[in-house]
């Protein structure tokens, strides 16, 4: 596969490289995503529900024997969360010292397969693969091609299952939320983590996903609420959304 056709933004490595070993320490903008997880596991729950793959959502391990594929997994914030919801997780990342992070974390019996690549070398190593749901959280808006991204993810995603992304719209309070705030102010992320050219609006998003097959089914805003230390839907998709949608034949 030549150069143009990777996933990889060389200019961020160093960013994942260097936050990997404390990440599961929680603190700054890791434990932002960490407490992600109550809301993205509702909304997945409610999509994989929706389309039939999941008959309840309720109880202590309704994703049982449920294919996952986490891409851009990190450290396995989210991978772990699903893993003891009952999923068969695979969590792939392209920063070897997340992966070693994720493996170092993960509790002996838990099953999460970590896997140092991307979701285009994943494909090719892994032709037929079909997984239930492909999640991608926080990782879009950090990737080169990312329409590439979404048709790769596509072709791993049975008919009838989910994609599901959470990312970072293109405007201006996104740009004084993601940008001026987290980075310049509060200083919790490294400045750079978010190039404002690099976000993503719905609309195109949606796009390559209706390109991919995929047909969006839900978008929503979500906003963290300091005090709580958790995240919260909103109707404006302004600065945070999430969107997944249904793999058609
Ligand atoms: C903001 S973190 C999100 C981590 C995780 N999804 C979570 O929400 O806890 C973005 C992750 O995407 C990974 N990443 C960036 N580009 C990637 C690519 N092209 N393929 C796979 N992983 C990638 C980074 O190494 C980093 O771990
Ligand atoms: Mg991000």
């Amino acid at each position: 596969m030549d150069k143009s056709a990777s996933t990889i933004c060389e200019s961020q490595q160093e960013i994942w490289s260097g936050v990997a070993n404390s990440a599961w320490n929680l603190n700054g903008a890791m434990g932002l995503l960490h407490s992600m997880n109550t809301l993205r596991t509702t909304l997945l729950l409610e999509g994989l529900t929706e389309s039939g793959i999941i008959t309840n959502k309720e109880g202590t391990r309704p994703l049982e024997g449920v294919r996952i594929l986490d891409i851009g997994c990190g450290v396995g914030f989210w991978s772990e969360a699903l893993a003891q919801l009952g999923a068969n997780v695979t969590g792939v990342d392209s920063v070897m010292e997340n992966i070693k992070a994720a493996e170092a974390h993960m509790a002996p019996g838990m099953n999460i397969n970590y896997d140092c690549t991307t979701v285009e070398d994943y494909l090719r190593d892994h032709p037929g693969a079909q997984f239930d749901a492909v999640v991608a959280s926080e990782v879009i808006e950090h990737v080169e091609n990312p329409e590439l991204f979404v048709s790769c993810a596509s072709k791993l995603i049975k008919v009838g299952g989910i994609f599901f992304v959470t990312t970072i719209n293109r405007t201006v309070f996104s740009w004084c939320v993601a940008i001026l705030l987290l980075e310049y102010i509060l200083g919790i992320a490294e400045v750079g983590t978010h190039p404002y050219n690099k976000l993503l609006t719905p609309t195109e998003v949606e796009n390559w996903f209706s390109r991919a097959s995929i047909e969006p089914k839900y978008l929503t805003g979500q906003f963290y609420n300091p005090i709580t230390k958790n995240w919260f839907r909103i109707s404006s998709t302004q600065v945070f959304w999430v969107m997944y949608g249904v793999k058609k034949a």
